[in-house]
């Protein structure tokens, strides 16, 4: 259904619309190699403390400090050596005054330890050394429970797994985790005239740049991405991929086909009445107004219909779905990936006062370390290579018809937030 005459859906509505259609997607435990990028769905304590037993940091001698005190080059101290305790020994050992054991990194010291003297404090001897320097009480020895001890929270639920995070899941112990996962997001390019890449072109064709695009962007924000391969326009050949593809779909993304052509198969088979209940509406957005949202078959599965040209497809996933894909993995707070700054226009432009611009824009810092932006390119939303040149998106709002230079603007960061330069040493 589309609204009549010229009204326009404001991106907030639309974007609003594809997030009542998705949920964070239920917990489930999955081995820890699987869950890098997933939102933590529980409180993770830690079952034992961290290092689990007094161990040593050097290799080297364990000795009691009053044993080895005023040690010297000048005055070296001897000591028999009648130990030696490589990383994994599991039996108590206990030191006895006067004595000293060889230890290796790691390897658990033995009861009444007191420091650990590092190899290149002494003449490495096997069954007695001579120590020339000596030692402060508790020196090089690692601690049981310094790091954590058991039962302390070690990562809150809402963390997102990065690799330090899933590094201490590891060393808690932890094979598995409970995560949302991620959702398994099926893209389908459609257009007749559409060619997989590698293909050779016969005039009227062009390659597959959207449905490429679109799986990558998905596995950019964390997603599994399933692509199908291009899908002409013809309502019953589609009718049958999209039926095909639920399956394995937690969400849906096609492009193409959704604006006023005589062939635009998508809105024609999803518009269509039946088990599939998808509204296809005028956002005022510029690139991007043509937008459809809503659910497939039965299992009502949640479907994106982005716009063909590859600039309008690439800006939609940004503003529409980026945020629900976000969403149904379970982080759902500031984009750490999509950073908005405020920025200063470098040159002018113009932007049609009905919608909301996103300009393909790159971006610079002055001399007072302020964002500048300037345009790539003109607004057609066909021009691939200058989206590929673009380092922000310029937000302009409704009701600006021109952005002069020297305005401040809002820019999305396609990519992290630079690190502050570094200042110049006083
Ligand atoms: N009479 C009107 N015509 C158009 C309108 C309109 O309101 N009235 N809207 C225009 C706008 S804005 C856009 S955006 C496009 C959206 O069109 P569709 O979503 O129906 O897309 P197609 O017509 O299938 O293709 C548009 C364009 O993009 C190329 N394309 C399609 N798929 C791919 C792909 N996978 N990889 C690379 N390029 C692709 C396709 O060849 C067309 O050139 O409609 C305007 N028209
Ligand atoms: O909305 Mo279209 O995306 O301007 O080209």
């Amino acid at each position: 259904m589309s609204p009549a005459g010229d009204t326009l859906t404001t991106v907030a509505e639309h974007r609003q619309a594809c997030l009542d259609l998705v949920r964070p997607l239920p917990p489930l435990d999955l081995a820890l190699r699987d869950a890098l990028g997933c939102v933590l769905a529980e409180d993770v304590v830690s079952p034992r403390p961290l290092p689990a037993f007094d161990n040593s940091a050097m290799d080297g001698y364990a000795v009691r400090v009053r044993d080895v005190a005023g040690a010297s080059e000048e005055h070296p101290v001897g000591l028999p050596v009648v130990g030696d305790i490589a990383a994994g020994r599991p039996d108590a050992l206990r030191l006895v005054g006067g004595t000293t054991a060889r230890i290796m990194t790691g390897a658990p010291v033995p009861q009444g330890t007191e420091a650990v003297v590092p190899v290149e404090w002494t003449d490495r001897g096997v069954s007695h050394v001579t120590i020339t320097r000596a030692p402060t009480p508790g020196q090089h020895v690692r601690r049981a429970g310094e790091d954590v001890q058991a039962g302390v929270l070690v990562l809150e639920a809402g963390t997102r797994l990065e690799p330090r995070h899933v590094g201490v899941l590891a060393a808690i112990g932890r094979a598995r985790v409970r995560v949302r996962p991620r959702p398994r997001v099926v893209v389908v390019s459609t257009g007749t005239e559409v060619v997989e890449p590698g293909v050779t072109l016969a005039r009227g064709q062009l390659h597959d740049a959207n449905g490429y695009l679109l799986t990558a962007a998905v596995e950019d924000v964390g997603a599994l991405a399933y692509r199908v391969g291009v899908v002409a326009d013809d309502a019953h050949e589609l009718a049958g991929v999209l039926d095909d593809q639920l399956v394995r779909a937690d969400v849906v993304i096609t492009s193409g086909g959704v604006s006023e052509g005589a062939y635009d198969t998508v809105k024609e088979v999803l518009s269509a009445p039946g088990q599939h209940s998808v509204r296809f509406d005028r956002v005022a957005v510029q690139p991007g107004m043509p937008q459809g949202c809503g659910t497939l078959g039965e299992q009502a599965v949640p479907v994106f219909t982005l716009p063909g040209n590859p600039v309008s497809s690439f800006v939609s996933f940004e503003v529409f779905v980026r945020p629900a894909l976000r969403r149904m993995l379970g982080d759902p707070g500031p984009d750490p990936q999509r950073p908005r700054v405020r920025a200063v226009a470098g040159t002018g432009w113009t932007s049609p006062p009905a919608k909301e611009q996103y300009v393909r824009a790159a971006w610079t810092r002055d001399e007072r370390g302020r964002f500048v932006v300037e345009p790539v390119s003109g607004h057609g939303s066909h021009l691939v290579t200058a989206l590929a040149r673009a380092t922000c998106l310029v937000v302009v709002p409704v009701g600006v018809g021109a952005v002069e230079p020297g305005d401040e603007v809002e820019a999305v960061l396609l990519g992290p937030l630079p690190a502050p330069e570094a200042r110049d040493a006083p």
